[in-house]
């Protein structure tokens, strides 16, 4: 926001674009590194692919393949592919302190269609709706993105009644379509139910949007449910999560990059 501003202006925010530009500057030697042996035949990951298309669009600079977007780009999946999974999979252990017999009904499951011999894998997650509801639930609540991430409008745009000029920074309400009263039966509690039909076979809800939707949807969106899955029932394979004797497990929050739980302490006894 204002970026012009927030350069221009001291304070703690002075760090933060410090600590960027080395972040990036990081990534600038990597892409170096790359250029090295880059052989366009054999793409090895995504800064090879990138400089191939950089190779394709040499002469057309409004494309946006530079060095500089590389970096940025780069940077960006580190940033929103880190946290993000893992501030949601701090609400998961939360919530399964909170609510032990959700956790043991997960359990089960895992117990019956995985056992104990082998990891879970993503083709189980057909077969293991409670748990795939479980995880659809930890999401709605925890609500990691609650006014999902800044974007400017590319085009002077009407909305209904609205009209919104080319240029104008706007943001979307996640929270308020996590939380609708009008879509989910119980919106302020934790239902795994939400996501389970009569016969306990998983649904899915059109409200449940914590990746957004769009053309700018969450790019990570299927990695995210692979390793939200997949670390959650290898975790609850493994572990039976508690709180310390006598602690209550509070869900208060922070709200910083995402809304994450406040630290906590919980203990992990074999399963
Ligand atoms: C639980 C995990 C995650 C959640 C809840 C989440 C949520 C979101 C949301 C709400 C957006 C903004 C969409 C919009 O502006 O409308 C977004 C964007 C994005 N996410 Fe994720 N994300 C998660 C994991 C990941 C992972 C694992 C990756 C990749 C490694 C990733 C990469 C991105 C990227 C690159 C964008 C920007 C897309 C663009 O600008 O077009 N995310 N994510």
């Amino acid at each position: 926001m204002l970026p012009w501003l927030m350069r221009l202006l001291p304070g703690p925010h002075k760090r933060i674009i410090a600590l960027w530009g080395k972040l990036i500057e990081f990534v600038g030697e990597k892409v170096n590194e790359h250029k090295v042996d880059h052989d366009p035949l054999n793409p090895r990951d995504y800064i090879d692919c990138f400089l191939d298309e950089m190779e394709k669009h040499k002469d057309d600079t409004a494309a946006g393949f530079d060095v500089e977007n590389l970096c940025i780009c780069t940077l960006d999946l580190f940033v929103a592919g880190t946290e993000t999974t893992s501030t949601t999979l701090y609400w998961g252990l939360l919530y399964m302190m909170k609510y032990p017999e959700i956790q043991a009904k997960v359990q089960q499951e895992i117990d019956v269609i995985v056992g104990g011999s082998r990891q879970p894998s993503v083709s189980d997650r057909d077969n293991m709706p409670y748990t795939n509801a479980v995880i659809h639930e930890i999401q709605r609540m925890g609500n990691i993105i609650p006014i999902n991430l800044a974007r400017t409008t590319s085009e002077d745009t009407q909305i209904e009644k609205y009209s919104i000029p080319k240029g104008t920074m706007v943001t979307s309400n996640l929270t308020s379509v996590l939380f609708d009263e009008s879509e989910w039966e119980t919106p302020h509690s934790f239902n795994p139910g939400h996501f389970l039909d009569a016969e306990g076979k998983f649904r899915r809800r059109d409200a449940f949007l914590p990746f957004s939707l769009g053309k700018r949807v969450c790019l990570g969106e299927q990695l995210a449910r692979m390793e939200l899955f997949l670390f959650f029932s290898s975790l609850l394979q493994r572990f039976t999560f508690s709180p310390p004797a006598g602690v209550e497990p509070s869900l208060d929050y922070n709200l910083g990059a995402t809304h994450c739980p406040q630290p906590y302490k919980l203990c992990a006894v074999p399963h």
